[in-house]
């Protein structure tokens, strides 16, 4: 298995030169040059499996014998050893026609942990064995930072600088990012918001002599193996289902905002799960929902939401989607990606519509549907969704067909790490000890400014300090 560029202009590389790389050095986004198909009887054999033997399966068909199996099985094991739920990502019934699946039992408490604890690990290993300076850029509307971070933070030949936007990231957000103390953590607070965080990290990315130098290496979901590791929760999730509710398939309904966890889901389709629906759940910022209902790919202004984490205009992943739609073409997603660029919008016919409408359909859920949703699903289920989660529940309920295959909504993010969003209806939640605890902490951070050039520099500052 080699690992090329969207825009076509990467020679193929391996599994860690790929994982290394992070964004494609010719500005696309890295995809695998064939994707791995696991068939019926292959899935039925992984039924039974734990999320880590799932998760040792799926790498197995992507790391081509470049780690180990022992080693991969340690870094896998050791990922998830400080999860709190035994099944590490437990299907909750909601009610006979939904569950949810629930990806927050981490260390932060939100999904980003199911990739990134495991991505810590890894880089932490090819530190080790291939003598790699590893220089963590990212940047987060809250739940990556916090995620990285704690997936790095002490580790020995890692540094890693988060860019988050001030002010627009929750309280408890800020505080699991910016209490950390160890040497090795840089946060870097923008002020501007998520857009502008990831437009300079990708700027940066992308001056290949400065990436080159100071060894910038990437955790977002540009990075491929993020992607990968989030797929395997899809086919953890049709494979929990009983075998009488998978029988006619799964629908998967996915709170989005970069793209990267409905991607994930798009891979493990293409790999052989079969999801018969993927509901796109975005909040006001419906970039997305506007591209797949009318064909539209065009970034509007900018909106402060309930769901912090989802408020994004440009979405990375939306790429990688772009590459298959266009049948693997890099020459046709390059010129379109150009003519992003020049005309600011992506416009698509009515034909290319229905067979995006074939791969996804979306609903955007405004602040009072995601209030009255996590109102709802408290009362009458004495469950309690935290705002992203919400608007992934609210899509399901907006969704069209539910006759066939079973339904899972992917819950998120936990609802302490909302807490603003969940006093406005008048729930009083308790919080986990280790969100407590923070908000006794010293933080530690720095403000800048929207400037590319200013954060440059402080980048060069802390990596050689910390060198
Ligand atoms: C809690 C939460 N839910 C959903 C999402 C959406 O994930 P993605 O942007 O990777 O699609 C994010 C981040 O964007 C998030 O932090
Ligand atoms: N919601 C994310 C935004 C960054 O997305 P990523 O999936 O590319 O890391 C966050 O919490 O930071």
């Amino acid at each position: 298995m080699k690992y090329i560029s969207t825009r076509g202009k990467v020679a193929p590389i391996g599994f860690i030169d790929m994982f290394l790389m992070g964004l494609g050095e010719d500005g696309g986004l890295i995809v695998p040059e064939t994707i791995p198909t696991v068939g019926a009887e292959q899935l039925k054999a992984w039924s039974g499996l734990s999320f880590q033997e799932l998760m040792l399966q799926v790498f197995s068909l992507y790391t081509n014998g470049e780690i180990p199996e022992e080693d991969l099985r340690k870094l896998v094991e050791d990922s998830y050893a400080g999860f709190t739920s035994p099944d590490v990502l437990p299907l909750t019934r909601i009610h006979d026609g939904l569950s949810v699946m629930e990806l927050f039992h981490g260390p932060t408490f939100a999904f980003k942990d199911v990739a990134l604890q495991f991505m810590g690990n890894l880089y932490a290993y090819v530190a080790k064995k291939r003598n790699e300076v590893i220089n963590i850029l990212g940047a987060t509307s809250g739940d990556t930072g916090a995620s990285a971070i704690s997936s790095v933070r002490g580790k020995e030949g890692i540094q890693i600088c988060i860019l988050h936007p001030n002010g627009k990231v929750s309280r408890v957000q800020e505080l699991q990012m910016t209490t950390v103390q160890d040497e090795n953590v840089l946060n870097l607070s923008v002020n501007g918001n998520f857009d502008d965080c990831q437009q300079i990290i990708k700027e940066l990315f992308a001056d290949v002599p400065f990436k080159t130098k100071y060894h910038l290496r990437a955790i977002n979901s540009i990075n491929f193996v993020r992607i990968l590791a989030q797929s395997v929760y899809y086919f953890y999730a049709y494979l929990q289902l009983p075998e009488t509710a998978r029988a006619s398939g799964v629908n998967v309904s996915v709170p989005t905002g970069n793209f990267g966890n409905i991607f994930s889901g798009y891979l493990a389709k293409k790999m052989g799960v079969p999801i018969r629906q993927l509901v796109l759940a975005t909040n006001e910022n419906n970039i997305l929902e506007r591209f797949i209902r009318e064909g539209v790919y065009k970034p509007e202004g900018f909106r402060s939401t309930h769901s912090p984490s989802m408020d994004i205009q440009i979405a990375s992943n939306f790429e990688r989607y772009l590459y298959y739609f266009c049948g693997e073409n890099a020459a046709e997603v390059s010129a379109r990606m150009e003519r992003f660029k020049a005309e600011g919008q992506l416009t698509f016919d009515a034909e290319e519509v229905a067979r995006i409408q074939r791969d996804l359909t979306a609903h955007s859920v405004g602040n009072e549907e995601c209030l009255a949703t996590i109102r709802k699903y408290d009362e009458q289920y004495g469950y309690l969704l935290d705002p992203h989660s919400a608007c992934g529940v609210a899509a399901y309920e907006r969704a069209g067909d539910k006759s066939e295959g079973a339904f899972v909504s992917l819950a998120t993010a936990h609802p302490a790490k909302f807490d603003e969003a969940i006093r406005l209806i008048g729930i009083e939640q308790k919080f986990p000890e280790r969100i407590s605890e923070l908000f006794d902490k010293p933080q530690r951070q720095v403000i800048v400014d929207n400037s590319k050039e200013e954060i440059a520099e402080r980048l060069v500052d802390f990596y050689r300090v910390s060198q």
